[in-house]
């Protein structure tokens, strides 16, 4: 059975953390500061689709995503997660707690116990835990379950937490950069493994990544994270509206750039490829097409550095405006 989808509603969320230290996934600890992690969200997450949450370092991603997982309260604001028109605040709440896989990238694995110990321990905490998916996604990621989490590579380890934020088949799972660790082919089958399962078992997944290349096809909504603020929020289609990019000889490219915006420039030997923001006309495509120069869409990464740069400073301010009315517009 597949059961309805989670969206969740962010209404002025502030998040303040006091200076503490605390441990890595990789075991050393570190000195947190302590301030504001969200400063002001207001974010409405759609059920039954795939969200990408981009974000630099520190930018709050794990901080909004353990809110909605109830690791975490706001220190203001709302948050509210549920199916249809039925919205409840998630701390202490059964009911959101037992439909909401939080992955985390630790794992947030029982080192002591082997990982077949670890997945009937989420057969009994999931409502929709999916053994038979388990099973097949352990051998697809090469990992014996009779291994506890100490003996398994970091790679390996990820994989684990990968497969049990699938096979848990949550009404909102969510995937907070599961991938370290894994090597590339892994990645690639994780990512695959998401779209089949998804397809068949249409849920809410909001996922974290700092590659933003390998994931953005899998993305139908994104969220761009920074200094604790929302920058943008919209389809990822309206996204790849905001640019376009020109790859061909070099004079011709810098030729139908002149006057545009450009968001990044790759030379590739007598060829280049750059990012224009803004779509092109009429006269630019088929300028384009006599000059031999292809018009290619957007590389989300493009954008997503663009907005982020010069300490936040930089960031386009028209999509800072298009982000908040895209919010807006959903209210
Ligand atoms: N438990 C905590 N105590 C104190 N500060 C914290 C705590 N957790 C996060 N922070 C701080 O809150 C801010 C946001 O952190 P968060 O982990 O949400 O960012 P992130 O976007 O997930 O970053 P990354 O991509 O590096 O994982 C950072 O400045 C971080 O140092």
């Amino acid at each position: 059975m597949t059961p309805a989808p989670f969206g969740a509603r962010l209404d002025d969320v502030v998040v303040r953390f006091g200076a503490q230290r605390r441990l890595t996934a990789e075991g050393s600890t570190i000195k947190d500061e302590g301030g504001t992690a969200l400063d002001g969200v207001t974010l409405d997450l759609r059920p039954g689709v795939i969200t990408g949450i981009l974000g630099r370092n520190g930018a709050g991603k794990s901080t909004l995503l353990s809110l909605l997982a109830a690791f975490n309260r706001p220190t203001e604001g709302t948050v509210r997660v549920g199916a249809g028109d039925l919205l409840e605040e998630p701390w202490e709440n059964p009911w959101v707690t037992a439909n909401v896989q939080f992955v985390r990238e630790s794992g947030d694995l029982m080192d002591d116990e082997r990982v077949s110990e670890t997945f009937k321990y989420y057969a009994d905490l999931r409502p929709y835990w999916d053994a038979d998916l388990a099973g097949r996604l352990l051998d697809t990621f090469e990992i014996q379950p009779r291994k506890k989490p100490t003996q398994l590579s970091r790679g390996k380890r990820s994989a684990v937490g990968a497969t049990i934020g699938l096979a848990a088949r949550a009404p909102l799972t969510i995937l907070d950069e599961v991938y370290l660790g894994m090597d590339a082919p892994t990645r690639y089958a994780f990512y695959d493994e998401i779209l089949a399962d998804y397809a068949e078992h249409p849920r809410t997944i909001l996922l974290s990544s700092h590659l933003v290349e390998e994931v953005e096809r899998l993305f139908e909504d994104v969220v761009v994270l920074h200094r604790g603020r929302v920058l943008l929020a919209e389809p990822a289609e309206e996204m790849q509206s905001r640019g376009f990019s020109l790859t061909g000889p070099v004079a011709a490219v810098d030729e139908l750039a002149r006057g545009r915006r450009e968001l990044h420039r790759q030379r590739l030997g007598a060829t280049v490829q750059v990012t224009l923001e803004g779509a092109p006309d009429d006269g630019a495509t088929a300028g384009a097409r006599a000059a031999g120069v292809e018009i290619g869409s957007l590389p989300l990464q493009d954008l997503f550095v663009r907005l982020t740069q010069d300490g936040g400073s930089g960031a386009s301010s028209t999509a800072a405006e298009a982000g908040t009315s895209a919010r807006e517009g959903r209210r």
